[in-house]
């Protein structure tokens, strides 16, 4: 029994394009309609889904009689832009049948770098989440040029794990999963059950590219793995063709490869926010706000900060300390200095008349905020 799979409440699900085109024979819609009446019965069991999903250079080149991926990058971006518009119908009018709606998120590299655009993405994907809507993220193609692509959708997935904190990354492929060689030239590779993302061996063993339609291949993927691991994630390299394999899954067989971050999710983010970020200013709160953050783990609202100190924008990280000057927790700010004198010691309903617009009712939000 997989106590971490079938305990996970977030989960992203990659789709790689080998399975979603059925090999280069346009979309499979027989097949995704399977996923999706699987993917709606983990909303129903209280999963919060995100699906990250290829196919949209396979679906565009099928729709163009094209039979080889071209290598221009001209002719990529026009095949991922008729293939997407296809791509979203099939899932928008699959989910329908359920009554479920989705929400197309095109995603570069820039929109994940850029903090403030970071906490944008992050904001509506939640907001799409609590709103029940399935939201279907693939990379922006046509836009995005050869040095900033992330090019292959595990990295994206991955990258889309870190950003809604997500406890579980399920990357559907054409293998039952990870073997200990690739098993195009191996027929008697094996499958690898269990392993930690960190693991030095596993390079080796997912040494070989992708295949025809898809990019990355097993490195790729186990990248991915460990740049989830990162904000505590675990992920399950699985087959997308395994019957009822999403439904199993949750019910804890044991499938695919389950691969571990070496550290739980607080841990990892703790790290993370600890470790990668400067800050640029200080919030000094008053007794009640840091009895607020230490005993009872809430956001830290404007109200319950008395001065503002330093200059940050959106996104940048600051240090909380109460009336006696001392650490108490940091985080990422939803507002930029400038907004937050003028917002601090008012109630959060007030944001949008002094401001003229609300970005969030916190200037911490928890999710964002390590004690100290
Ligand atoms: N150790 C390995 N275990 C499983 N598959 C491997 C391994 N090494 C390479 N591969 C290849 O990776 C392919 C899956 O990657 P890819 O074609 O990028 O798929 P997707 O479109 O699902 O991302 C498999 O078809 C397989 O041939
Ligand atoms: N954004 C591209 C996906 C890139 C890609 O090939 O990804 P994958 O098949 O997951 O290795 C598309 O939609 O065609």
């Amino acid at each position: 029994m997989r106590s971490k799979v079938t305990g996970a409440k977030r989960w992203v699900v990659k789709i790689g394009s080998a399975l979603l085109t059925a090999d280069g024979k346009g979309l499979d819609r027989g097949a995704m309609a399977v996923w999706v009446e699987q993917m709606v019965a983990l909303r129903e069991a209280g999963v919060e889904l995100v699906l990250v999903s290829s196919g949209a250079v396979a679906a565009g080149m099928s729709q163009l009689g094209w039979t080889s991926r071209p290598s221009a990058m001209n002719e990529l971006q026009a095949a991922a832009s008729i293939g997407q518009m296809r791509l979203v119908q099939a899932w928008e009018s699959s989910f329908g049948e359920h009554g479920k709606h989705t929400a197309q998120i095109l995603l570069t590299h820039d929109d994940l770098s850029d903090r403030k655009r970071y906490l944008n993405a992050r904001s509506t994907l939640r907001t799409l989440v609590d709103l029940g809507v399935v939201p279907v993220i693939n990379e922006n193609d046509t836009v995005v040029t050869d040095e900033i692509r992330f090019g292959d959708n595990d990295t994206l997935a991955a990258l889309v794990a870190n950003l809604v904190e997500a406890d579980l990354l399920v990357i559907l492929t054409d293998r039952d999963g990870m073997f200990d060689a690739d098993p195009r030239n191996n027929p008697e590779a094996q499958l690898i059950y269990e392993a930690r993302a960190d693991d030095p061996s596993l390079d080796a063993v997912a040494g070989g590219t992708g295949g025809a339609l898809g990019r990355g291949g097993m490195q790729t993927k186990l990248r991915a793995a460990r740049l989830a691991a990162r904000s505590g994630a675990h992920t399950i390299i699985i087959g997308g063709r395994i019957e009822r394999v999403l439904d199993r899954l949750k019910t804890g067989e044991r499938l695919g490869t389950l691969l571990s971050p070496e550290r739980g999710m607080l841990a990892a983010r703790k790290q993370w926010l600890a470790g990668h970020l400067q800050t640029r200013g200080t919030l000094v709160l008053d007794a009640g706000a840091v009895q607020a953050l230490r005993q009872a783990n809430k956001s830290l609202l404007p109200v319950g900060v008395k001065t503002v100190q330093g200059s940050f924008r959106r996104g940048e990280m600051v240090v909380c300390v109460g009336p006696d000057g001392l650490e108490v927790a940091r985080g990422l700010a939803n507002y930029s200095a400038l907004e937050a004198q003028k917002i601090i010691g008012q109630p959060s309903d007030a944001i949008e008349s002094i401001l003229g617009y609300s970005a969030e009712p916190e200037l911490v939000h928890r999710d964002n905020l390590v004690l100290v």
